[in-house]
């Protein structure tokens, strides 16, 4: 290996230095670094999803799907109420309280909680054995833990960069409702309720929190963490359907 050419100054610039650049990206730059992350690594492309979407998940795994992501929504609520309680501006907190109570509702009987609860109950599966989370998987535990704890720890500007999964869910909702009533007869068509509503609600609350990431992160430093939490995410959601692929 040859050693870089040198000066009387030091070290002269290798190729590689040249193209150094540490400044921030542009907020176009930027935007296309994290949609890029959803492209190459969203569990739409999860080999439980693939086969749920070309129609060949029996019954029992198609309902183990429902129960074990039923621990995930059960936990969006409580990550975005440890996010809400970062900010520091009415604004702000309206904003993500919009959220809590989207899936929450505002009385019992209402919201995205309660319409996982039908779907569920559409495919044949039990409420109350549902809320008893008794078929949850261990690594569907660990998975859920883990998003909910880094929501619990890292700063506003990650946290927020880890719901960015968001911007490629309401497409993947369109290709799960028609993968459904194509393929799925046999759950009940209301029980797809869930899945139409988070395609308005999903657009919404992507765009709101891009919005924030790209205005909070002012240097490279603070982008690149940003994709690392979109990374991470992708991985929670990746290694959730690992569980339930493999069990
Ligand atoms: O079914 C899905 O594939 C899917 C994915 C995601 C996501 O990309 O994180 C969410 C949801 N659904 C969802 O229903 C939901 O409420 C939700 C909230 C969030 C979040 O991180 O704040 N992601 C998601």
């Amino acid at each position: 290996m040859t050693a870089a050419p040198t000066t009387a100054a030091g070290p002269a610039a290798t190729p590689t230095d040249s193209v150094i650049d540490i400044g921030p990206w542009s907020p176009a730059a930027f935007e296309a670094r994290l949609r890029a992350v959803g492209e190459e690594r969203y569990h739409d492309r999860h080999p439980f999803n693939l086969r749920m979407h070309e129609g060949t998940l029996s019954q029992d795994e198609l309902r183990r799907w429902i129960a074990n992501r039923f621990h995930y929504q059960r936990h969006i609520p409580v990550k975005d109420a440890l996010i809400t309680a970062k900010f520091d501006t009415p604004a702000l907190r309206r904003m993500w309280l919009r959220r809590i109570q989207d899936h929450d509702g505002a009385r019992d009987g209402e919201g995205g909680i309660e319409r996982w609860l039908r779907l569920g109950e559409a495919a044949g599966l039990d409420r109350e054995e549902l809320l008893s989370g008794a078929i949850v998987l261990p690594g569907v535990r660990l998975a859920v833990d883990g998003y909910v704890n880094f929501c619990r720890l890292r700063p506003a500007l990650e946290a927020v960069a880890a719901s960015l999964t968001e911007l490629s869910a309401p497409d993947l909702m369109r290709t799960r409702i028609d993968a459904f009533e194509r393929h799925y007869r046999w759950i009940e068509p209301d029980g797809l309720h869930y899945f139409r509503t988070r395609v308005t609600q999903g657009r919404r609350d992507s765009g709101e929190a891009l919005d924030l990431v790209l205005r909070w992160a002012r240097t490279r430093e603070d982008q690149e963490r940003a994709v690392a939490a979109l990374g991470f995410k992708c991985d929670v959601l990746w290694a959730l359907l690992d569980a339930v692929d493999h069990a």
